[in-house]
């Protein structure tokens, strides 16, 4: 399972109107390792996952997928093996109906007619798209593109999942519906999110980044826990990990429920 190790030395990325978006990131993810990259808005995220699969080039250092070494040469290699799930679903869209856009990775493995079809259907299936097959993905809701734009990639079956903002404009059904595929995905997991809930409940591991540098990598609540550095790096808790917001006490990680105490002084049970 080499092949889904990520690893990435002291990345710079420096765009050419001379902004410093990374600044010397190193980490290494394993197989099947799910990890949340969370960080304040400019603070280098999306810019490290262009760099995964070679939409961005490093200024400097470097990044392996597995045995290879991401270059020029090897870009065709690593897009089959990483697959990227755009900040933006129209970066992602651009056939003339949803089925063809979730059927153009297959076709371009060489799959047949009839596996592609039966590859289409059933991902889409899974990001509850199916009922948009026939319809251009210009006319589709900004949710609705989302969804679709997921479904093109795991029509490749990828080896390694990265997602930018996956539940971005995500309806909190769909957004459940997400969370339940990311959760179910055996293999690696890579992802950014403001939705620090999700990335509590998803993942075992964090990277922070902050004004480009990964500032902190480590279990998720020990991150979550340490308010030091939740401040330096403006971030807040998880909503689930803050305290009841009528009364002030404590709730249990994961828990969207207010204490019980709240119940009684907001007189919602009267
Ligand atoms: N094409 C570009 N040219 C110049 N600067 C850029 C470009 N794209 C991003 N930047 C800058 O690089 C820095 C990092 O941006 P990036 O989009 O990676 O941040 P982010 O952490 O993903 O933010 P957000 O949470 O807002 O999505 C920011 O200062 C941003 O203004």
């Amino acid at each position: 399972m080499s092949h889904h190790i990520v690893e990435v030395k002291n990345l710079r990325h420096v765009y050419s109107d001379g902004t410093v978006a990374l600044k010397d990131a190193s980490f290494r993810i394993t197989h099947g390792e799910s990890v949340g990259i969370i960080g304040a808005n400019g603070a280098g995220k999306s810019t490290l996952l262009l760099h995964l699969n070679g939409y961005l080039e490093p200024t400097s250092g470097n990044i392996r997928i597995g045995d290879i070494p991401l270059s020029k040469g090897t870009l065709p290699d690593i897009r089959r093996t990483v697959g990227m799930v755009f900040q933006d679903p129209d970066d992602q869209l651009f056939m003339p109906t949803v089925f063809d856009d979730v059927a153009f990775g297959p076709f371009n493995l060489g799959m047949a007619v009839a596996d592609v079809e039966q590859r289409v259907t059933e991902v889409l299936e899974l990001v509850g798209a199916n009922h948009l097959r026939d319809k251009p993905p210009y006319n589709l809701s900004g949710g609705e593109k989302k969804r679709v734009a997921i479904a093109t990639v795991l029509s490749m079956s990828p080896d390694i999942l990265v997602m930018d903002e996956p539940t971005n404009g995500l309806d909190p059904f769909a957004r459940r519906q997400l969370m339940a595929l990311i959760r179910d995905f055996k293999h690696t997991r890579i992802f950014t999110s403001h939705d620090l809930d999700m990335v509590l409940e998803l993942c075992e591991r964090v990277i922070v980044l902050h004004e480009g540098e990964v500032w902190a990598d480590g279990p998720t609540l020990e991150i979550f826990n340490n308010e030091k550095l939740l401040a330096e790096c403006r971030l807040e808790k998880p909503l689930s990990m803050q305290g009841c917001p009528i009364c002030g006490s404590g709730r249990l990680a994961g828990s969207a429920i207010p204490c019980p105490k709240s119940y009684a002084s907001s007189g919602f049970d009267s």
